[in-house]
């Protein structure tokens, strides 16, 4: 490690990490403290090590930077099923992103391997492509859907694209201006700010073929073993499968020459072009790790308490990079999300602040209740606290209603009480449920009325 080439900086608050997280608690420290410089460093410099005992975080470029509070917004990065294979990619940051699209414009078939969000979305998107599509669980997105919303997102899959999309509701974040400026500086290293909601938007996510979706599903495996193309021509005659349709899982040999083959758990081997690992994230820590003992959580996090504070002295952690290690809301979970990394952030300048003026503030509102709005399949999709039942066990109720190609809607009740619920499609019912989840109210009377279409529970809890 070089030493330092310049006097050491003091910062009363520096901030590592240029994505949501990091960039939002910047702003909020700014906006607390006008006159106060507040440092926030991103991937470029890269941070080499934080010195706790000296308050100091020495960059990679050798200097050094002293604060008086620091928060960690370092995010995470793809935690890949093989790392350093040339075929295996990783989607992430704007690089990733268009390296994904680059290689897809050469692409006849790829394997898409995970069943979360980025999985969900590819699928959807991706045209002119063949995609196999391999996931662990007997239905399609396991981290968001139970096997009914499953179903009902399937029937979409496999039917033709509508040509509208749903509108874009909420603020867009650029990346013009400054923050342009910190994206590319981050841009520079190898470690980019996460790409958030509608990070497709921009890219032409086309094959090779003229076809719009060829999708196949192989469900309940995993991958064994990945063959690059002279190892399996040499490797024992293995017979290749060839993918049907969803409907049609008969099996016929493949007779095209592939850069890759992967060998599943379920012994079908498939060729492809390249593999997308789309199988979730494990947190930055690393940098963070050397010479300090901050406390992990079992996903690899840095364990914060409620208020967002490490294990460590004058250290916060927010986003993708933190384990939410307090006693949580009965409604409310941690997910690796860019509205949560942009609540975190937020928060933890606020206790950043009061913190530093020796005041004591509250556990904000907004981890009362867990809200995700997202868009899967060009449908709209809600999912509030205990969406897929949760940590509930068995003693739970669910209420359905579901008309195809419409609207999927299931509350969840333990007790009478609404815990969470998913809403696909325009429901409108997102307002008058996060009420009823927040306020906790008896429903037990109203039975499946509840769900009834020719009921408006609107006007019936207002
Ligand atoms: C493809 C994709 C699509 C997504 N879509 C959605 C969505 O639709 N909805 C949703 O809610 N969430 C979505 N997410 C998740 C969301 O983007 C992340 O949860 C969120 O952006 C995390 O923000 P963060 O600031 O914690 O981390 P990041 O955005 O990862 O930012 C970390 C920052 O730290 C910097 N850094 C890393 N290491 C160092 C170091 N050693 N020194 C200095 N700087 C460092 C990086 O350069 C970066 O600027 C998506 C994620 C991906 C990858
Ligand atoms: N619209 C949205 O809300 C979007 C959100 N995101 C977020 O971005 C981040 C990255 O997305 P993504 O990578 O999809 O992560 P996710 O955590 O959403 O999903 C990872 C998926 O991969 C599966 N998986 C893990 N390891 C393996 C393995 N070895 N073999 C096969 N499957 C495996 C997981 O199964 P299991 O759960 O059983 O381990 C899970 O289905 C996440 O934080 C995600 O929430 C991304 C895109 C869109």
């Amino acid at each position: 490690m070089e030493g330092p080439c310049s006097p050491p900086t003091a910062g009363k608050f520096v901030v590592v990490g240029g994505g949501i997280a990091g960039v939002t608690c910047a702003e909020q420290l700014a906006i607390n403290f006008p006159s106060e410089d507040i440092l926030l460093i991103t991937a470029s410099p890269v941070i080499k090590a934080v010195t706790n005992f000296k308050q100091c975080i020495l960059t990679e470029d050798g200097n050094q930077h002293i604060y008086k509070k620091l928060c960690l917004c370092a995010g995470a990065k793809p935690k890949l099923i093989c790392e350093g294979n040339p075929y295996v990619l990783g989607i992430r940051d704007t690089d990733s992103a268009q390296e994904f699209q680059k290689q897809l414009t050469k692409a006849k078939r790829i394997m898409i391997i995970g069943n979360g969000g980025i999985a969900l979305e590819l699928v959807y998107e991706i045209e002119g492509c063949e995609v196999i599509w391999v996931i662990k669980d007997k239905a399609i997105g396991n981290t968001f859907f139970d096997a009914g919303a499953a179903e009902f997102l399937t029937s979409k899959l496999i039917d033709e694209k509508p040509e509208a999309k749903i509108a874009q509701k909420r603020t867009r974040y650029t990346t013009e201006g400054w923050k342009k400026e910190v994206q590319a500086r981050a841009n520079a290293g190898n470690i980019g700010s996460a790409l958030g909601p509608d990070w497709h938007e921009g890219l032409d996510l086309k094959g090779t073929k003229e076809f719009s979706h060829k999708i196949h599903i192989e469900t309940m495996c995993e991958v064994k073993k990945i063959y690059l193309q002279e190892e399996f021509r040499i490797s024992e005659k293995k017979s290749l499968t060839f993918p049907r349709d969803h409907h049609d899982q008969s099996v016929t040999t493949d007779k095209e020459i592939w850069p890759v083959y992967v060998e599943l758990t379920n012994e079908k081997i498939y060729g492809c072009d390249f593999i997308v690992s789309a199988t979730g994230v494990t947190p930055n820590i690393e940098p963070f790790l050397c010479g300090n003992n901050f406390d992990v959580g079992e996903d690899g996090g840095l364990k914060v308490d409620d208020h967002m504070h490490t294990s460590l002295p004058d250290i916060y952690a927010a986003g993708d990079i933190c384990t939410a290690s307090w006693h949580p809301s009965p409604v409310w979970q941690q997910m690796r999300l860019w509205t949560q990394a942009r609540q975190m952030g937020w928060y933890a300048a606020k206790c950043m602040a009061a913190a530093s003026v020796g005041e004591s503030i509250d556990m904000d509102f907004s981890f009362e209740l867990f809200a995700h709005v997202t868009k899967f399949f060009n449908y709209k999709v809600v999912l509030l606290g205990k969406y897929n039942a949760q940590g509930l066990g068995s003693n739970h109720e669910l209420l359905l209603r579901c008309t195809k190609g419409q609207e999927y809607i299931k509350a969840v009740l333990q007790n009478g009480r609404m815990m969470g619920a998913v809403l696909i499609g325009e429901t409108d019912l997102e307002e008058t449920f996060e009420n009823l989840i927040l306020n906790q109210m008896n429903l037990s009377a109203y039975g499946e009325d509840l769900l009834d279409p020719n009921i408006d529970i609107e006007d019936y809890f207002d």
